[in-house]
């Protein structure tokens, strides 16, 4: 069978070879993160919350929440999703996981250089998953700082595969997978999460909301986990975001700028397994683990 590179064809996409990008941050875009993921947002002089948004007590630089490192994959879309041997209905695009390993607290500004491949195609017959791997390196340096992997579940791009062995591909082990103060989003949650660079009209657009199947624009996942890991940090790492050292999250089920989100934590060893909800539906919407590198003996 010709296979043609406007048709999906999951060898031409294995084999595309994806440029290197570049991504570029200062302290006030670490700060504009801080406060689109609800730092202050409860109580502006908030101990654990305000060294995210300002030089508190005279410190030199702004610290950085672990989950900043998710927007270093937005210089990986350089050229959107228009990958050779890849068909889909961009609308229909969802983000379905964020896993996100830190090698080395973030600095307060940086330039990176980001190393993009593809880690993962699945085919589930009603979707396709298409996972994106970015290592971020600062320029001039050869020791990487994080990793992101990016899921995404694409409605309506499945069944590209013979459906009695579907076709499924992955270049990382699969154990990569997978009750506490309410922080609640605000209903402009979106538009100010949008400013730190995920412009996706899916979350500001009413009329682009509708055509994707959504009454009302829905909240950036990446939003969500940030409000997550940052309760997180609070309750189990006393405020100090340099313990966590992987992230892992699944988006379960859409979030609405304004809902409440309610976040329970159980810890196993130095791993914390969480589950986030929207407590007006009750529906869990994100659910996964933080493995962290210690905990403080205080306690
Ligand atoms: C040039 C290079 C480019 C690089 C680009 C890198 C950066 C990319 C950035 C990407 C950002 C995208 C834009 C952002 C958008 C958003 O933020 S959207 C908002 C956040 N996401 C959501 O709100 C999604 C919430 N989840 C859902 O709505 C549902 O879970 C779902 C995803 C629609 C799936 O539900 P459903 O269709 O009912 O699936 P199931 O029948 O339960 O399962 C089918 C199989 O799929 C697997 N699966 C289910 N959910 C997920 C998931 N979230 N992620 C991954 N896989 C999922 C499930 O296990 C089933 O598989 P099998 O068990 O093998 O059958």
């Amino acid at each position: 069978m010709t296979t043609s590179d406007s048709e999906f064809n999951p060898d031409l996409l294995l084999a595309h070879k994806l440029p290197e990008t570049h991504y570029t941050y200062n302290e006030r875009d670490v700060a504009i993160y801080a406060l689109g993921v609800g730092a202050c947002n409860q109580d502006a002089v908030d101990s654990d919350e305000l060294k995210f948004v300002y030089h508190e007590n005279g410190q030199e630089q702004i610290q950085v929440l672990p989950t900043f490192a998710s927007l270093l994959t937005l210089g990986s879309l350089s050229n959107g999703l228009d990958l050779p041997g890849f068909k889909y209905d961009p609308s229909l695009l969802l983000h379905g996981q964020q896993y996100i390993e830190i090698y080395r607290p973030l600095p307060s500004k940086a330039s990176l250089i980001n190393k993009v491949s593809l880690a993962g195609l699945q085919d589930k017959g009603k979707a396709a998953i298409l996972e994106i791997e970015t290592r971020s390196y600062e320029q001039g340096s050869d020791e990487l700082l994080c990793m992101n992997r990016t899921t995404v579940f694409l409605r309506g791009a499945g069944g590209f595969s013979n459906s009695s062995k579907p076709f499924s591909y992955k270049n990382y082990p699969s154990n990569q997978g997978l009750a506490v103060k309410i922080p609640q989003t605000q209903p402009s949650a979106a538009l100010l999460y949008r400013l730190s660079g995920d412009y996706n009209p899916l979350h500001s657009d009413p009329n682009v909301a509708k055509l994707a199947g959504f009454p009302r624009p829905i909240l950036h996942g990446l939003c969500t986990l940030g409000f997550a890991i940052k309760a997180i940090i609070k309750c189990i790492c006393k405020g100090d975001p340099s313990a966590v050292k992987t992230i892992s999250g699944r988006f379960l089920a859409t979030v609405f700028p304004g809902e409440t989100l309610i976040t329970e934590m159980w810890l196993q060893g130095l791993r914390v397994i969480y589950q986030t909800k929207v407590k007006e539906r009750n529906k869990a919407v994100l659910s996964g683990y933080v493995d962290i590198r210690g905990l403080s003996s205080s306690l």
